[in-house]
């Protein structure tokens, strides 16, 4: 395994460490997770469905406790955070987008900013939010009347509005693109990048999409069975290294501009190379 070797410099500058980490679920034990992401990081999360990713997830995001190990978010131990400060720093977009009662859509969003005391631009920033995440036009609906990618739209937009006015925060997502079309899917990662550029902010975001994983992060972590298997540049990724990721034979294209796709084969190829997934189309 070629784990990503932060030196110990790196890891005390960490936006977020993890450090040997575990978490049970039931009989279950998840991990040891070992971990450590910088200010303005893109670093996906990639397995096969049950692995363990939003596990991981929910144990950044402290929704889960740990069982033994040590995770620090800015240089504290995660446990000190109380959940007021974490969330003026950390904002989580979950896989699934129901709130409980048909809110207006402007309220879902303003919920992003319920750790404010006082927070004069409420109304500014979550407007700003709506538009950033194409949601502006849904502002005056219901929550619950929306469609699977509106709901979608305006939570992240909600996000938006979390972390709108913080610098070199942390964006955990969780399957953010799923409920979208492909159109959109391309306008609303760019807004996320943009977004998370422009404050520092890292992003640690669980994809089923290899092509979104290889395209827009820069490193790619890989979970099977519970544990923690890879920690890979995006430049050193190889179809072998996915393929055995995902037990499922994968083919590979380039686009005439350079850009990489990988789909699933029924077949089992021929042609296996041990190059990263860039250098064996050049
Ligand atoms: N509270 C719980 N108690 C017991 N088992 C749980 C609990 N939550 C999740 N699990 C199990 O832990 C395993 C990992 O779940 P997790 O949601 O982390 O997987 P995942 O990799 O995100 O999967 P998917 O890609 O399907 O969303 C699954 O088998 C799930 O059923």
């Amino acid at each position: 395994m070629s784990l990503h070797t932060a030196n110990q410099a790196s890891a005390n500058q960490a936006l977020l460490a993890l450090h040997n980490v575990t978490v049970n679920l039931g009989k279950r034990s998840f991990g040891p997770f070992t971990l450590s992401v910088q200010a303005g990081e893109r670093v996906a999360i990639l397995g096969p469905s049950g692995a363990g990713k939003s596990t991981l997830l929910k144990l950044l995001a402290r929704e889960l406790n740990t069982a033994s190990g040590q995770a620090t978010f800015c240089q504290r131990d995660l446990k000190l955070w109380s959940l007021v400060d974490l969330s003026r720093h950390r904002a989580i977009l979950p896989q699934s987008h129901e709130v409980a009662f048909g809110l207006p859509v402007e309220l879902v969003i303003g919920l992003g900013r319920v750790a404010r005391a006082y927070d004069p631009d409420i109304k500014h920033i979550v407007r700003q939010s709506a538009a950033l995440a194409c949601a502006g036009h849904l502002l005056e609906r219901r929550f619950d009347t929306l469609s699977g990618g509106e709901k979608a739209r305006v939570q992240m937009a909600r996000v938006f509005a979390q972390l709108w006015d913080v610098e070199k925060g942390l964006l955990l997502v969780d399957e953010p693109l799923a409920a979208l079309d492909p159109g959109l899917q391309f306008s609303l990662m760019d807004s996320i990048y943009t977004f998370a550029a422009q404050r520092g902010h890292a992003i640690l975001a669980i994809l089923h999409d290899i092509n979104q994983a290889l395209q827009g992060f820069e490193r790619l972590i890989f979970i099977k069975n519970g544990s923690m298997t890879g920690d890979y540049s995006s430049q050193q990724m190889t179809i072998p290294l996915l393929e055995a990721l995902y037990d499922v034979s994968l083919i590979s294209a380039v686009s005439a501009s350079g850009e990489i796709i990988v789909a699933p084969s029924k077949t089992q190829t021929e042609y296996r190379s041990s190059t990263a997934v860039r250098q064996s189309h050049v």
